[in-house]
C-alpha cells in the first residue's frame, strides 16, 4: 500500500519554541503552525500539488523504498572509525532519534537556537524555516561491517552476515572508482527539497564525528523512478521515460516476491527480515555522444519511443512488450540488444527489482563534457537472483553501455523499519 504523507505545513521554525515531540506531531499540525511554502497552507492543497509533507520514520519496513520517490536525494556512504561496538550501537540510537525528528520536520537533537550560547548548536540550522519537504532517511549496512577488508570482525557480528552480503563481483566495463565505491553503512535521504536532503545527511554525520566518516556521498537533482501508480513517469538524462515498469508500491505480492527479504530465505541473518538489498551504481552517461545519435537510433538502443515511453511493439507507456514481433530484416522490431530487452525479467527467471534512482551532473570533467549521469539504486530481496544476472547481462549485451561508464558501486543490507523505542538494525545487535 501507498505510504500517504502527512501535510507539508509543518516545518523546524513552526517547531522550534514547543520543543514537540515526535508524538505531538498531529498536534502541532492541529494548532496551525506555519509554513515556509506559501500556497501550501492546508493537507489538500499540499496533496493536489504533489508535495508531500511527513512520512513515519518507524514501521514494518523503513521509509524511503516504497515511499512515492521524492525529487532529490543525499546519498552518503560512511566508514567506522573505531572498532567499539557500544560505540557503533550508540550512534545507531542517536542517529535513530535525529532520523525520527527531522523527517517530522523537526530540527535534530535540541535544535539550531535557544540553547547554550557557550556550545555549539544540535543542529547546523539550514533547514529551520524549511518544511519536512517528505523527508525519508533510509540506512543500510555494507558488508565490510560484518568483515573488514583484512577479514577482520571488529564488531562480532561476522556469523550475522547475510549470505547475500557480499561484494559485487566486477562486471565487465567496470571502471570503479574505489572512492565512490563500497562502505561499512549508508545513509539514503529523500526530499523534495535537496537542502532538507543535505541538512539531513550534514547531520547525521555531524552526530558520528568520531564514530564514523563519510567515505563518499552524491547529490540526485531528479527521480529517475516511479515507486507508486500515483506518480507520473520521469524522464533520464537521455531524455526517456525511466520508471515505467518498476516495482511499485500498490503491487504488494510483488513486493513480497522481489523487494522484502522473507523470514526463511536465510537463517543466519533473520534480523533482515523484512528488510532488503539496497544496489548502489554510479552510472556517468556520455550524454554529449548521445545527442548525437539520430532518434530511431536512440529509441532503438532503449527499446520505446522517446516521446510516450510506449515499447517499439506498439501500444501505449504501460503496454507489454512484444519481444517477438518481427521488424525489418528478419529482426524483431525490438532488437535483440535492446535495453528492455536484454534486462527484462523474461531473460532473468522473472526477477524484478525495485528501482529509486536519480539523475545527478557533478560539473565537467577534464574533456570539457558534463560529468553527469545516473545515479542507480535498486531494493531487492537477494542481489545474486535479483541484480547481478541482471548487470552481467547489460555489462555483455546492452547496446546502451556503449554510452555508459560505471563508476561506483556498493551493496548494503537495509534492516526493516524501526518499531516503537527500538533504534534501527536494533535486531542486529540483539
Ligand atoms: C542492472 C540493472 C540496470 C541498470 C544498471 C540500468 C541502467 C539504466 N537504465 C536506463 C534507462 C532505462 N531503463 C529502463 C528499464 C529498466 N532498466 C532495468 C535495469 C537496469 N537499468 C530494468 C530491470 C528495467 C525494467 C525492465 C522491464 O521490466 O521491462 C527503461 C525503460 C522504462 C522503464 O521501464 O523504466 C529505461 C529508459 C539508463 C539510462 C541506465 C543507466 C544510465
Ligand atoms: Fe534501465
Amino acid at each position: 500500500m501507498t505510504e500517504q504523507p502527512t501535510s507539508s505545513r509543518l516545518s523546524r521554525r513552526g517547531l522550534l519554541g514547543g520543543g514537540v515531540a515526535v508524538a505531538g506531531v498531529a498536534g502541532a499540525f492541529a494548532a496551525g503552525r506555519g509554513s515556509a511554502h506559501a500556497g501550501e497552507d492546508d493537507a489538500a492543497a499540499t496533496a493536489s500539488a504533489g508535495r508531500p509533507g511527513t512520512y513515519a520514520f518507524r514501521g514494518a519496513h523503513q521509509a524511503g523504498i516504497t515511499t512515492p520517490a521524492q525529487d532529490r536525494l543525499h546519498f552518503a556512504a560512511f566508514d567506522v572509525v573505531t572498532d567499539d561496538r557500544d560505540a557503533l550501537v550508540a550512534l545507531l540510537e542517536q542517529w535513530t532519534l535525529a532520523a525520527e525528528q527531522m523527517t517530522a520536520g523537526e530540527p535534530a537533537g535540541t535544535g539550531a537556537v535557544g540553547g547554550d550560547v557557550r556550545l555549539p548548536p544540535d543542529d547546523t540550522g539550514e533547514a529551520l524555516d524549511l518544511p519536512a519537504s517528505g523527508l525519508t532517511i533510509t540506512f543500510g549496512f555494507g558488508p565490510s561491517l560484518f568483515r573488514d577488508a583484512d577479514g577482520k570482525d571488529r564488531f562480532g557480528l561476522a556469523d550475522r552476515q547475510p549470505a547475500a552480503l557480499r561484494e559485487l563481483p566486477h562486471f565487465p566495463g567496470d571502471v570503479l572508482d574505489p572512492a565512490r565505491s563500497g562502505g561499512d553503512l549508508c545513509i539514503q535521504a529523500c526530499a523534495d527539497d535537496p537542502q532538507v536532503a543535505v541538512h539531513a545527511v550534514r547531520n547525521l554525520a555531524r552526530i558520528g564525528f568520531g564514530t564514523v566518516s563519510v567515505r563518499w556521498s552524491q547529490l540526485g537533482f531528479g527521480r529517475t523512478s516511479t515507486t507508486s501508480t500515483s506518480q507520473s513517469t520521469p524522464r533520464n538524462l537521455f531524455g526517456f521515460k525511466d520508471g515505467t515498469a518498476n516495482v511499485k508500491a500498490e503491487e504488494a505480492a510483488a513486493l513480497e516476491e522481489h523487494v522484502w527479504v522473507g523470514v526463511d530465505d536465510d537463517a543466519g541473518a533473520g534480523w533482515l527480515a523484512g528488510g532488503s538489498y539496497l544496489v548502489a551504481r554510479r552510472v556517468n552517461m556520455t550524454i554529449e555522444v548521445w545527442d548525437r545519435q539520430p532518434l530511431g537510433d536512440q529509441e532503438a538502443f532503449i527499446g520505446r519511443t522517446k516521446g510516450t515511453g510506449a515499447p517499439l511493439s506498439g501500444g501505449e507507456e504501460m503496454t507489454e512488450p512484444d519481444f517477438e514481433m518481427p521488424g525489418s530484416n528478419d529482426q524483431p522490431v525490438i532488437p535483440v540488444d535492446a535495453h528492455v530487452r536484454v534486462v527484462h525479467p523474461g531473460q532473468h527467471g522473472g526477477a524484478r527489482m525495485l528501482r529509486r534512482g536519480y539523475n545527478f551532473v557533478d560539473g565537467s570533467n577534464a574533456l570539457g563534457g558534463l560529468d553527469a549521469g545516473l545515479f542507480f539504486l535498486a531494493y531487492v530481496r537477494d542481489p545474486a537472483t535479483h541484480f547481478v544476472p541482471v548487470q552481467l547481462a547489460m555489462s555483455t549485451s546492452d547496446a546502451l553501455v556503449e554510452y555508459l561508464k560505471f563508476t561506483g558501486s556498493a551493496l548494503f543490507a537495509v534492516p526493516p523499519g524501526a518499531g516503537p523505542g527500538e533504534h534501527v538494525g536494533q535486531a542486529l545487535f540483539t
